[in-house]
């Protein structure tokens, strides 16, 4: 064999050798490791607010005046194929939203106690203590009033041991949260028929993912669930709540970007009716531009959605979306809405974001309804059922 022959062999051995030893290693580690962290973020990801694939309903062609509902047009998605995901059992979603509730308030906690447990307690101590609810939006009388109990109960007692004193500032922080609050949610319809729930509040505070979250706790407890995609403001609203309807198997009626939000949220509710639903939830779009336009937009939802129902079943459900991190801008926007609609529960929206918790007892005071639900993260299972000594223990113990 001459010499070139011998090289050209002796190339072709090599490629060949490195090619059955790729082909045998088979993927490297750090590819399966890539494939496993995209597996895992895939799985925490929020639902993406992106258009999905699937297209428009057929067009809701609006309601018209509130006098006569137009016949309901918007169309649903039947989904015929198993849910995508199983919703996070409650326990242990509880006990991890918890320990979030508690990293985020940890600083509010620690502050207060760190305060009280000073060697004495003047009147300085004293008004930094209440600077520190303040600060933590708890609202300037409520802060007052809580100091000026918890100070009469040390005088009383005459006990400064940090345990004691603690056990008196966790009854005082109970007791302005309001434990005697119904917080339970209305989702039981009378006759059979399904409950409705309205959700409303600003753009951006977290409509769309609390309605979404609210239908996977009731899938989890085997509810059957409708929802109403009234939002038509934005056509990215309605895509991204089928897509949390889809993860969880319900139903989604939605109608065209700008069609009447009182002609879908009608459109819902008969759906919810017709298939036996017990619950059927309304995302709404609610722009604050002026509070006429969200007077008429509310308003008429309001009436119409619970025609195709029995006389005299109301909106069984409004709960107000408010984001936590907005204070007191925040509080302005509660008013508005309640102005405009019978609150009945509020939904306190970004609670992981910030330490300011005390917004919880500020915006039940002021409008007079209770925090039913909070909002701890944009996973699927990041929303939890609010009370009074679960939400104190937990800024407590941070
Ligand atoms: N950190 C955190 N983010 C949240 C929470 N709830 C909602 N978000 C995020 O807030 C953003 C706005 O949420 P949406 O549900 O689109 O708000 P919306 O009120 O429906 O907004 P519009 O459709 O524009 O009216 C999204 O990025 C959500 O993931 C929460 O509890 N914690």
């Amino acid at each position: 064999m001459d010499p070139l022959s011998l090289i050209v062999l002796g190339a072709l051995a090599v490629i060949i050798a490195v090619i059955l030893s790729l082909g045998l290693r088979g993927p490297s580690a750090s590819a399966k490791a890539a494939r496993q962290a995209e597996a895992e973020r895939r799985a925490a990801e929020p639902v993406s607010t992106e258009p999905g694939s699937r297209g428009e309903g057929a067009g809701a062609s609006g309601a018209g005046d509130d006098a006569e509902p137009a016949a309901p047009s918007a169309t649903g998605e039947h989904l015929s194929e198993r849910p995508a995901e199983t919703p996070t059992a409650p326990a242990t979603r509880l006990g991890r939203l918890r320990a979030r509730l508690a990293k985020s308030n940890s600083a509010l906690g620690r502050g207060l106690l760190a305060l009280l447990s000073r060697d004495t307690l003047d009147e300085a101590t004293w008004e930094e203590i209440e600077d520190t609810l303040i600060m933590a939006d708890l609202g300037v009388d409520t802060a007052g009033e809580l100091v000026e109990a918890l100070r009469e109960r040390v005088r009383v007692i005459g006990t400064r041991d940090p345990e004691t004193v603690r056990e008196l500032l966790r009854e005082e922080l109970i007791r302005v949260v309001d434990p005697s609050m119904d917080r339970e949610l209305a989702v039981a319809g009378p006759d059979g028929e399904p409950a409705v729930v309205l959700v409303v509040g600003v753009n951006g505070s977290g409509k769309t993912t609390t309605v979404g979250k609210i239908a996977r706790v009731l899938v989890a407890e085997d509810k059957d669930v409708v929802l109403g995609a009234a939002d038509t403001f934005r056509a990215a609203a309605s895509e991204q709540l089928t897509t949390w309807g889809e993860r969880v198997g319900v139903e989604t009626i939605r109608g065209p970007e700008g069609s009447d939000p009182a002609s879908v949220a009608y459109a819902a509710v008969e759906a919810g009716k017709g298939s036996g639903a017990d619950v059927v939830l309304i995302d709404t779009a609610g722009r604050l531009q002026n509070k006429r336009g969200l007077m008429d937009e509310l308003g008429k939802v309001k009436r119409v959605a619970t025609r195709p129902l029995s006389e005299g079943h109301r909106i069984d459900e409004v709960l107000l979306v408010l984001d936590a991190t907005t204070g007191q801008n925040g509080m302005k926007q509660a008013q508005v809405f309640a102005e405009v609609v019978d609150i009945t529960g509020i939904v306190l929206t970004k609670l992981d974001g910030t330490a300011k918790g005390g917004i919880v007892v500020a915006v039940q005071r002021e409008l007079g309804v209770p925090v039913k639900l909070i909002g701890l993260g944009e996973g699927a299972d990041d929303l939890a059922p609010f009370t009074a000594e679960g939400f104190v223990d937990a800024l407590l113990e941070g």
